[in-house]
């Protein structure tokens, strides 16, 4: 077998068409509505640090006055005097920028968080499909390494663009009207710098996406490689895993080398262009002192306010590069912001972040036996179905199907009446669990209608949906919380009595009471120290403690031992007798809970009857349940 590797195909988006090309600066002012609320102490850190870096402006000019002064009339008091307002002058610089940081820092932290709170939100209000279609890790890279670059942008390049410039700016005043010739000098290589700046900008942005991206896909591959790791194990993948590990990560060193070369580059030329500048000032400024043109003074304080203004103009390329990671962060960050969230359109509150996902059953939602009242289970005069689950004529595609492919559900037409149990059987990948995932409104249906109890399914809204509807899916997924948290996660107010009484239908309470700290046992990330029955056991749990109205079990019983599994259908039968369930089955002993099955075939109901009348008339139906059609794959 080939040496191959279970890598996620690299994500290149720097050359996709559709992404909107906004300059960084365009791209940056996003970033407004979080930056808003902290505007005022942003701005007065601004302010405070552009009066210390003008401060370090006045240093020349009292050394020009110090030279000229003092030091010529060899002044002693003068020359000390003058060296207490040079240190005077540092101590309040040093001091400016410390009050600046101390104004930030807090701030800015709630800044990244709430722009962190708002992601994860809008992560749980996306839709399914959308979870389909992207990697894990790109969403945790954005979550975290991007919005620890925006912090920084906010805290550091922002500011000292502003507070740079405005340095330069009063700097090149003052060595102008020191000396206007010698500024002119200064000046020469501003024009040359701009356009490289532009040039660079636009180059280290590019390398900055794919860097980005690169580690994405980096985070990604380490989150399936340690979810995976029994499978690379067993199937003895680590070697493989590693090596392809390696080319991601080498993959990301050539672009983090490309980056540095560019940013080696820019800060080169922004330190060697000035420095010649200011060797041909010193050069022309001795002339003319060698002609008694200029006092000593005044060349001292030109080129003490040149050298100050040298970090300023240096840091730039550096500031610059910090600038455009950051607008590629934000970019990335409003890639899943800019994603149209599903509306509940119940109530138009999509609900916290739990609602989305979670299936939640109605605490008492089921009274004697969960009929409705008024609903006798009977289809309506016009024959259309007035109570229970039913699904007409529904239709369903995934949105990220291949192009022309038939759609998986195609004309489904089913009615489970009110307190009844279906069984829903069906060759592998026939649409089972899609058609399941219709009902918590996990997708909406592309063509018909579902009603829940005559109610269409699509103008319930989707808070209210999930909260009739409990689901219990194939591969249980259990959360980093304790074993009883994993249960109640199901009801928002169900109680120790629910729990416990939950626990026993799904024959978990004898394992859960036995493990160290019972219900309050932390079942580590995934539940992957329990094992996959006991694991399915608590999502069984889960699905029914809230009594729900109508249930859906996605082969509930398939990871359980037979007398496990014999245990759990006697428990079940008696939830099932007060709801409306559909029930997933591949083995006729589950088939056996229902009080009729409906064979899906092709992405249609091909038959309904009970499962003694389908054995006998149905030979689709028959090869199903002996397992030929399984054998046969
Ligand atoms: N997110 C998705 N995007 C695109 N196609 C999908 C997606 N999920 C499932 N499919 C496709 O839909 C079809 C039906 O899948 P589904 O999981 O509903 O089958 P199933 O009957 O439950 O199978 P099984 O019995 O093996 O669980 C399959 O062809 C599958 O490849």
């Amino acid at each position: 077998m080939a040496d191959t590797a279970l890598t996620t195909p690299p994500t290149d988006r720097t050359d996709l068409p559709h992404l909107p090309q906004r300059s960084a600066v365009r791209t940056l002012l996003r970033l407004w509505p979080f930056v808003r609320p902290v505007r005022a102490r942003l701005f007065t850190a601004a302010c405070v640090a552009v009066v210390a870096s003008c401060l370090s402006l006045v240093i020349p000019l009292v050394l020009k006055w110090l030279v000229d002064g003092p030091v010529t009339e060899g002044d002693a008091g003068g020359v000390w005097l003058g060296g207490g307002y040079l240190l005077l002058l540092g101590v309040a610089e040093a001091l400016l920028f410390g009050l600046r940081r101390w104004l930030v820092a807090r701030p800015l932290a709630g800044v990244e968080a709430a722009m962190r709170a708002a992601l994860y939100r809008h992560l749980q209000r996306l839709p399914v499909a959308f979870h389909d279609r992207w990697p894990s890790g790109q969403l945790l890279s954005r979550g975290t390494t991007d919005l620890q670059m925006l912090r920084m942008f906010l805290t550091f390049p922002l500011t000292f663009l502003l507070v740079n410039g405005v340095t330069i700016l009063v700097g090149w005043a003052v060595l102008l009207a020191q000396h206007w010739t010698l500024g002119l000098v200064l000046l020469a290589p501003v024009l040359p710098l701009m356009a490289l700046c532009s040039v660079f900008e636009a180059k280290y942005g590019r390398a900055a996406r794919r860097t980005q991206d690169q580690l994405g896909d980096l985070t990604t591959v380490v989150e399936e490689s340690v979810l995976g790791i029994r499978v690379i194990k067993g199937f003895g993948r680590h070697r493989s895993q590693a090596r392809a590990f390696k080319e991601l990560t080498r993959a990301l060193r050539t672009s983090e080398l490309r980056k540095a070369r560019l940013l080696a580059c820019i800060l080169g030329v922004n330190t060697a262009l000035p420095e010649i500048a200011i060797g041909g000032a010193l050069v022309l400024g001795t002339l003319q002192v060698a002609d008694g043109a200029l006092s000593t003074g005044t060349l001292v304080a030109f080129l003490s306010t040149a050298l100050a203004l040298r970090w300023p103009v240096e840091s730039i390329g550096f500031l610059l590069a910090m600038s455009s990671e950051a607008a590629t962060a934000t970019e990335r960050y409003f890639e899943v912001m800019d994603e149209p969230a599903v509306a509940d359109e119940g109530n138009g509150d999509e609900g916290d972040g739990d609602a989305a996902e979670r299936p939640r059953g109605t605490n008492g939602a089921v009274g004697g036996g969960g009929r409705p009242a008024g609903s006798d289970g009977h289809d309506g005069c016009d024959g259309s179905p007035t109570g229970g689950l039913a699904f007409s004529g529904v239709a369903f595609r995934y949105p990220d199907a291949v192009p022309d492919s038939p759609p998986t559900l195609k004309d489904v037409t089913l009615h489970i009446r009110p307190g009844e149990t279906v069984a829903l059987v069906g060759a592998t990948g026939s649409g089972k669990t899609t058609l399941t995932a219709l009902v918590p409104r996990l997708y909406d249906p592309t063509a018909g209608r579902i009603t829940l109890d005559g109610r269409d399914l699509a103008t319930i809204g989707r808070d209210e949906a999930r909260s009739l509807v409990a689901v219990a899916f194939e591969d249980p997924t259990l959360f980093s919380a304790t074993a009883g948290e994993n249960v109640l996660m199901g009801a928002e107010h169900a109680q120790e009595a629910d729990l416990r009484r939950a626990l026993e239908v799904a024959q978990a309470d004898g394992f859960v009471d036995a493990l160290p700290e019972g219900t309050a046992t932390q079942v580590g990330e995934q539940g992957l120290s329990l094992s996959g029955g006991q694991r399915q056991r608590l999502a069984l749990a889960r699905a029914v403690v809230g009594r729900p109205r109508f249930l859906i079990l996605d082969d509930p019983l398939s990871a359980l031992d037979v007398r496990t599994e014999a245990a759990v259908e006697a428990a079940l039968r008696q939830v099932l007798a007060g709801t409306t369930a559909l029930v997933v089955a591949h083995r006729p002993s589950t088939v056996l809970l229902a009080d009729r099955v409906a064979l899906l075939s092709d992405g249609r109901i091909a038959a309904v009857g009970t499962h003694h009348e389908l054995l006998r008339d149905n030979p689709e139906y028959a090869a199903l349940m002996s397992g030929e059609e399984e054998g046969a794959r």
